[in-house]
C-alpha cells in the first residue's frame, strides 16, 4: 500500500474526534459509535492522562473501537504509542515534539498515516521533511483537555504556513466548537480535532452534524 495522497488526507480531516476512556462520562465505545452516526472522518485514540488504562485493558478497548472504525470505514489513528498501533494494525499514528523522531516513526509504520503535532513555522517544515501526512497545529484557543497545552496561538501559524504556499493536509486543534469552527477553517486549516466539544456533548450524534455543518460552511 502506497502512502495516502494529500488530497484523500484532507477529505479524512473535516471533524477529527480524539478521544480516551477518560474523556468520557459513559463508555467510550458507545461515544465512538454515536460520533460515527454523526459522521466523523477521522479517529485518534488517544489514551492518557492520570486514570488512563495501561496493558491488556488497553489493549482491549483499543482493539474494541478498531473494530467500531473498521465495520464503519473510519480510520483508526493511534496517539503517541507506536507499538500499540503496530500490533493492531492501526491506519496510523499522531506524535507530538516530546514523542519519538518523526524520522524514525516514519520507518517503524511504513506507509501508515503519520500526524505531527506542531507549534512553529519551522517545525512544520521539519515535520514535512521527516515525512509527515498531516500537522495537528493549536492550541488554536484555550482548550481544558490537554494539561500541558502549549501557549494558545489562535490561527496565525496556519496562517503563515499557507502564506508560503506549504500546502500539507493541517488540522486545529484546541478548544474548538461549534462557533469557533469557522474561524479555523478561514485561517487556513483543513479541518478541526475535538475532544470535549464531542465527548461532553449530551447528544453526541447531533454535535457532530453540527460540527460538521460548521466545517463545511467556513469552506
Ligand atoms: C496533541 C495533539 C495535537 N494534534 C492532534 C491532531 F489533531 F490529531 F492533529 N492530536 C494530538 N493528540
Ligand atoms: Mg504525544
Amino acid at each position: 500500500m502506497s502512502r495516502i495522497t494529500a488530497k484523500k488526507m484532507r477529505e479524512l480531516l473535516p471533524v477529527y474526534f480524539i478521544a480516551g476512556s477518560n474523556n468520557c462520562k459513559e463508555n467510550l465505545e458507545t461515544v465512538v459509535e454515536q460520533a460515527i452516526q454523526g459522521g466523523i472522518t477521522l479517529f485518534q485514540f488517544r489514551e492518557k492522562g492520570n486514570d488512563a488504562l495501561h496493558g491488556e485493558q488497553r489493549y482491549a478497548l483499543a482493539q474494541r473501537v478498531q473494530r467500531i472504525c473498521q465495520e464503519n470505514g473510519v480510520p483508526f489513528i493511534v496517539n503517541d504509542d507506536i507499538e500499540l498501533a503496530l500490533s493492531l494494525d492501526a491506519d496510523g499514528v499522531h506524535i507530538g515534539q516530546e514523542d519519538e523522531a518523526a524520522s524514525l516513526v516514519r520507518e517503524r509504520i511504513g506507509n501508515r498515516i503519520l500526524g505531527v503535532s506542531v507549534h512553529s513555522v519551522e517545525e512544520a517544515k521539519q515535520a514535512i521533511r521527516d515525512g509527515a501526512d498531516y500537522l495537528g497545529i493549536g492550541p488554536i484557543f484555550p482548550t481544558n483537555s490537554k494539561a500541558d497545552a502549549k501557549r494558545v496561538q489562535g490561527t496565525v501559524v496556519i496562517e503563515e504556513i499557507r502564506k508560503q504556499h506549504i500546502a500539507i493536509p493541517i488540522v486545529g486543534i484546541g478548544g474548538i466548537h461549534v462557533e469557533n469552527a469557522n474561524q479555523v477553517i478561514r485561517g487556513g486549516a483543513d479541518g478541526i480535532s475535538v475532544i470535549s466539544a464531542i465527548s461532553e456533548a449530551p447528544a453526541v450524534a447531533a454535535r457532530v452534524r453540527e460540527l460538521r455543518r460548521a466545517v463545511s460552511h467556513a469552506q
